[in-house]
């Protein structure tokens, strides 16, 4: 009796599972319960074969599912131009998942919130940072600013084997603490006040104390355990407490424990009786907007807690992800000796001196361009980029997908398209120069994602990765530590992590 009792419910439920809730949608990978179809991303890591091979079988839409939650993957370019882009409005949404509530205390910042939220604060960031001189010299300067640092740590040590990823985190931290906070990571002396007693600390000692918190994410979101628990709310249930919620709300407390002391630093010493006046980071203009909207009767919109998951969201998608994409790009190039000749031969062409290189050399180094841009598609930084849903009902290839669906640009399948970027696999900068030897413009090439929702920071990010790794290469020549070329295999993650290594450089003038 139990046993017929049991294989009814158990035919029941695999109907369920692999008919009943797949019948709507577009058809794609069968899911297997609790985690649907995200263990299949992790064999092999970071997912792009399964993410190619389903595109092969299914074609330019699949359905995929995260925990028991029903993705549809765009996958092609023209399906791409045809939702995310020229049907923009429908795809801007986030999906909200439980771990939200428990990381950020609700629907905040600009990642992860929607609606009016999420556009006021799009909009109020993307002009902060304008006003703080994106697309104008005053950006250029602050990091040419760090530029001269990382020379001068490099120059110290030029000979003998030094890591490399430490000194450009230190610069790139340093870009954004100071559009955020106003500050950089320096030697300067700064001292606090715990317990009637003063505690004496540089800049620099106040990043490596950061940093412990700032290398939790690849530590903590990383592990495969965390990503399913996080995106599936039944697995964070069965999960014990000291391996999912004790590690995130630690990790939750030390951040907004940093950003909500230099709040409250700004908030003493900024003049409120000035709401004019021009200011000098992103916070201040920030809490002065409070202000001003506090004496018109509205409190909501520029709350406290939406400032400290503001910061966090540009902290760490500013430091990542462009720290990565740079030190992956001296990687590539400790792997590929001929490509960093070649940059060597176009920097000696066209600057051929040790004067720092601005923006206004991009146009005339079409292979440093070339470079940069094969790196980001070789990177592939976000294999699955970040989930939307859907603003309200729609079709897709003649499916009806309700509104709060799951939609996913697949980006990733995009920019290893072997159409477009034939024998993908492999490092060639070339394929982005044409015959006349410019730079060729390829609009597949999409690693700061499409739509309304596209990345925030990449017009600073541009202009980080071109001055960083520009002037790197034509004040040094880079060659492998005893060890070797770092290894180029990419874990499972949110975000792909390099490997930190060691190289020997030697001044080229
Ligand atoms: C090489 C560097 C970078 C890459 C490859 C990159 C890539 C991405 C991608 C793929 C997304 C997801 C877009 C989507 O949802 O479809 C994103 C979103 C975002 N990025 Fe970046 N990013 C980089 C640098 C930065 C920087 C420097 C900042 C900070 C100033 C930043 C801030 C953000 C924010 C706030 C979002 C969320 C935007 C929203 O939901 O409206 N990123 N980025």
């Amino acid at each position: 009796m139990f046993v017929i009792l049991f294989l009814t419910v158990f035919t029941v439920y695999l109907g369920y599972e692999l008919y009943w809730k797949r019948k709507n949608f577009p058809p794609g990978p069968c899911p297997v319960p609790i985690f649907g179809n995200l263990l299949s991303i992790n064999s092999p890591p970071p997912g792009y074969e399964a993410f190619e091979k389903w595109t092969k079988k299914y074609g330019d839409v699949y359905t995929f599912w995260i925990g028991n939650t029903p993705h549809i993957m765009i996958n092609t370019w023209d399906k791409i131009k045809e939702t995310f882009i020229r049907d923009a409005d429908t795809y801007t949404n986030k999906v909200q998942l439980p771990a939200t509530e428990l990381f950020r205390g609700g629907p905040y910042g600009v990642i992860d919130s929607n609606g009016a939220m999420w556009r006021d604060h799009r909009r109020f960031a993307l002009s902060s940072l304008r006003d703080f001189g994106l697309g104008k010299n005053l950006m250029q300067e602050k990091i040419l600013l760090e530029v001269q640092d990382v020379f001068a740590k490099f120059d110290a040590s030029e000979g003998t084997e030094i890591e490399i990823p430490p000194i450009f985190d230190n610069a790139i931290a340093s870009v954004i603490n100071q559009l955020l906070f106003g500050y950089r990571f320096d030697k300067v002396l700064i001292n606090y006040l715990i317990c009637s007693f003063y505690i004496f600390q540089t800049k620099q000692d106040e990043f490596k104390a950061l940093k412990r918190i700032i290398d939790a994410p690849p530590e903590l979101f990383g592990k495969l355990h965390m990503f399913l628990a996080m995106n599936i709310p039944i697995f964070a249930k069965i999960l014990p407490t000291s391996i999912y919620e004790a590690p995130l709300k630690d990790f939750r407390d030390t951040a907004f424990g940093f950003f909500k002391n230099q709040i409250e630093k700004h908030r003493d010493e900024i003049d409120f009786e000035d709401l004019d006046s021009e200011s000098s980071d992103y916070v201040e203009t920030y809490l002065k907007e409070q202000r001003k909207r506090k004496l018109e009767g509205e409190t909501e919109t520029f709350s406290d807690i939406q400032l400290a998951n503001m910061c966090m969201d540009l902290w760490f998608a500013g430091l990542g992800t462009t720290t990565n994409t740079t030190t992956w790009a001296i990687s590539y190039i400790l792997h590929f000796p001929k490509v960093q000749q070649k940059i060597h031969e176009e920097l000696d062409r066209v600057i051929g001196s040790d004067r720092l290189i601005t923006t206004a050399d991009k146009n005339d180094l079409p292979f440093m361009n070339a470079y940069i841009n094969e790196t980001q598609r070789c990177v592939n930084l976000v294999p699955l980029n970040l989930q939307h849903a859907t603003t309200r009902d729609t079709v897709i290839n003649g499916y009806r997908i309700p509104k709060g669906t799951g939609v996913v640009a697949q980006i990733s399948t995009i920019m290893n398209d072997e159409k477009t970027f034939p024998d993908h696999n492999t490092f060639n900068p070339d394929r982005f120069i044409d015959e006349n030897g410019k730079l060729k413009k390829v609009e597949q090439l999409v690693p700061f994602s499409v739509g309304k929702r596209l990345c925030l920071g990449e017009g600073l990010a541009r202009m980080e990765l071109f001055l960083f790794i520009s002037n790197f290469l034509n004040r040094y020549e880079i060659s492998p530590s005893k060890e070797g070329p770092p290894s180029l295999e990419k874990k499972c993650a949110t975000m792909v992590e390099p490997r930190i290594f060691s190289g020997i450089l030697k001044k080229r003038r």
